[in-house]
């Protein structure tokens, strides 16, 4: 069994997040969902959800599914990086996205959402593509659409093509040989704590030379910007006339007339090339001269993430086989 399902971005004017269509429950109720692979709970804007927390979200009614069964005794609630979060009950219902179906998924059904997620009115819930032992259901964790999933797919193995401002896919079960150019370089995965965890072989700012340095970390599908080590970062801005390292705004904005760089990831022996259009990520406020960066410093995360901003570069590759690896290719 294979599926394909497009990643629609949230906002034409830059890419804050990425949403797919999903179908939950009997008969089917369509929802589109923040595909995760930064966290591994699956969970839903829904009919429990407090009234005054949601703003125009579509929500799933497990009292209008044939098939929803109520998990009983277990709760869930988790916490983000960037401070959001949110918590409730947990319903098992058949979910189906792009052609595949899981007949017994766990559907984390909200009771309250932090305003961050009220607010954003085209994201009506997550789908954890992380390793199932984040997933925060107590007492009995569940698991991942990802990990159901993976026994009834023709290999184990989803992929990312998101596009810059444009809608891209997630394929599921198969490599579409049709969306990446040369080869995929295959990376070794830390599992531990749970996200997909690679180490990066060093980075070049332009046409400058190549640094070899390892960076560790994450492949975050639902994380915006792109957060690497300072001394990266650093060398990144300091070739861009005029940006600085704004408290104020929480991070390096620069001149939005400027020609930004690119910014090259490697990959084992290959590497990823970022154009600089992808890192001039949004004018601070609507119509401003000054823009806000869209690669970062990690230093107040205590973690590297590879967000949006890198992801869709690329042709990521994320294989759950045994062991687990990453896959990159340029597109
Ligand atoms: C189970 C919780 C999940 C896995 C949560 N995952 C995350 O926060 C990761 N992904 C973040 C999400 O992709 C987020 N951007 C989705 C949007 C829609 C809110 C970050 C680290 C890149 C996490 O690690 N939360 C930390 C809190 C944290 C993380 C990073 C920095 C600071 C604080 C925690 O509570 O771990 C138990």
């Amino acid at each position: 069994e294979k599926g394909s399902a497009p990643a629609i971005p949230v906002d034409p004017r830059f890419d804050i997040a990425y949403v797919t269509p999903v179908t939950i429950g009997t008969p089917p109720q369509t929802l589109y969902l923040d595909f995760d692979t930064g966290s591994s709970d699956l969970w839903v804007f829904s009919s429990h959800t407090l009234a005054s927390q949601v703003r125009g979200q579509m929500i799933y009614s497990p009292e209008k599914s044939t098939t929803a069964k109520l998990l009983a005794g277990h709760t869930w609630s988790i916490r983000y990086g960037d401070g959001s979060g949110s918590l409730g009950n947990v319903y098992t219902d058949n979910f189906t996205v792009g052609g595949v179906t899981v007949t017994s998924q766990a559907v984390q059904t909200a009771q309250q959402v932090s305003t961050s997620f009220t607010s954003e009115s085209d994201i009506h819930g997550l789908v954890g593509l992380g390793f199932s032992t984040l997933n925060t259901v107590y007492p009995n964790g569940q698991l991942t659409f990802f990990d159901n999933a993976k026994s009834q797919l023709d290999s184990p193995v989803f992929t990312a093509d998101l596009k810059w401002k444009k809608e891209g896919t997630y394929d599921f079960g198969f490599i579409d040989e049709t969306k990446y150019t040369g080869e995929i370089t295959y990376l070794p995965v830390q599992t531990d704590p749970g996200y997909w965890t690679f180490t990066s072989s060093g980075y070049a700012v332009g046409d400058g030379s190549f640094n070899q340095v390892s960076i560790s970390g994450i492949a975050d599908t639902a994380t915006s910007l792109t957060y690497l080590p300072t001394a990266v970062v650093t060398s990144y801005w300091r070739q861009v006339e005029g940006a600085v390292n704004s408290q104020y705004y929480g991070g390096y904005v620069f001149p939005c007339s400027s020609k930004l760089p690119s910014f090259t990831f490697g990959v084992g022996s290959a590497n990823i090339t970022i154009p600089g259009s992808y890192i001039n990520y949004a004018q601070i406020t609507e119509g401003s001269p000054t823009c806000f960066g869209g690669l970062q410093s990690s230093s107040g995360l205590g973690i590297n993430i590879w967000g949006d901003v890198a992801l869709k570069a690329a042709f990521v590759v994320f294989n759950g086989g045994n062991p687990p690896t990453i896959g990159w290719a340029r597109k």
